[in-house]
């Protein structure tokens, strides 16, 4: 589906932080015109006043999209300043973690066409990947628009349903968090074997972009990438045993991660 919509009939996106404006920049890369665009943001970064969008200005009376993107903890001061476009042709977009379709329905009625998508910060360059589902009255040209929106910056991936959206949001939502977090524990144990602090983190930093890149570009599972570094009888095997053990290592840690960030999620939801 294109983003045309956007283009003839506009789109009211309400807070732009970090997520706001990486979604808007990609917008703005694949094409589409800044006068196309109404944000709602109190405290306007000086990128998104260079942007030439029309910022906390009175917004279209039925634009073609309104994306969420405040906290969800924001999320009832701010949705009625949106009220007005709901159970109208405005298709509602919201990135927020938690806030249920069934809460937008309350405030904006059911009959509002709305898509939750999950995305994660690498969208800041290009490289998210968001989660969506869609409730009834968005219908499939709802979903594809919300497709579309997303896929301006990264891949989408669609769920069987919104009970799905709380693991996506512990998994790849915060995922890059646990990542960059991994970065900081492996910079930390090469000091801890003799390596300065500097010298550290640049191997730390420099191994996960690269091995982050190789699973990109690579049509090998993430189980030979293992292998491939993995010398029979090798250093790498050392390691391994202690992050593979079943009661310590990995797997149960980022079990128990995964779900202490799925149960938020259903806990901001209620
Ligand atoms: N950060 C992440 O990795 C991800 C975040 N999300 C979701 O994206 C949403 C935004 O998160 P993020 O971008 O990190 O948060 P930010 O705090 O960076 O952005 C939210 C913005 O909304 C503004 N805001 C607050 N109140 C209002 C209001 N009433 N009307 C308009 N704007 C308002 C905030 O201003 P002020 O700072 O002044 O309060 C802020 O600039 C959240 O719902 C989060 O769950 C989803 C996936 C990943
Ligand atoms: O931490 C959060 O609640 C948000 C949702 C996913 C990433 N950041």
């Amino acid at each position: 589906m294109s983003l045309e919509i956007v283009a003839r009939e506009g789109l009211v996106l309400l807070g732009c932080g970090k997520m706001g404006s990486a979604l808007l920049a990609g917008w703005l890369k694949a094409g589409l015109p800044a006068s196309s665009f109404w944000v709602i943001e109190p405290n306007p970064s000086d990128w998104l006043q260079s942007t030439g969008v029309h910022l906390n200005e009175g917004v279209p009376q039925a634009p073609g999209v309104a994306v969420l993107a405040v906290k969800p903890q924001m999320m009832g001061a701010a949705l009625p300043a949106l009220q007005a476009l709901g159970n109208g042709r405005t298709l509602f977009l919201s990135i927020a973690a938690g806030t249920t379709i069934a809460a937008f329905e309350e405030v904006l009625g059911n009959r509002t066409p709305l898509v939750r998508a999950m995305p994660n910060t690498p969208a800041m360059v290009g490289r998210g990947i968001s989660g969506i589902c869609a409730n009834a009255s968005a219908g499939a040209a709802g979903l594809a628009l919300g497709q579309a929106l997303m896929e301006a910056v990264g891949q989408v991936v669609t769920l069987d349903g919104e009970h799905q959206i709380d693991a996506v949001t512990a998994l790849s939502g915060g995922g890059p968090a646990y990542v960059f977090h991994l970065i900081e524990a492996m910079a930390q144990a090469g000091v801890a074997q003799g390596l300065s602090e500097e010298v550290a983190m640049q191997l730390a930093r420099a191994t996960v972009c690269g091995a982050g890149e190789l699973a990109y570009r690579s049509p090998e599972s993430a189980a030979q990438l293992r292998i491939n570094v993995t010398s029979p009888g090798g250093t790498t095997a050392e390691g391994l045993k202690v992050l593979m053990n079943p009661d310590s290592g990995f797997p149960a840690l980022l079990t128990r991660a995964v779900k202490a960030a799925a149960d938020r999620g259903r806990e901001l939801g209620k």
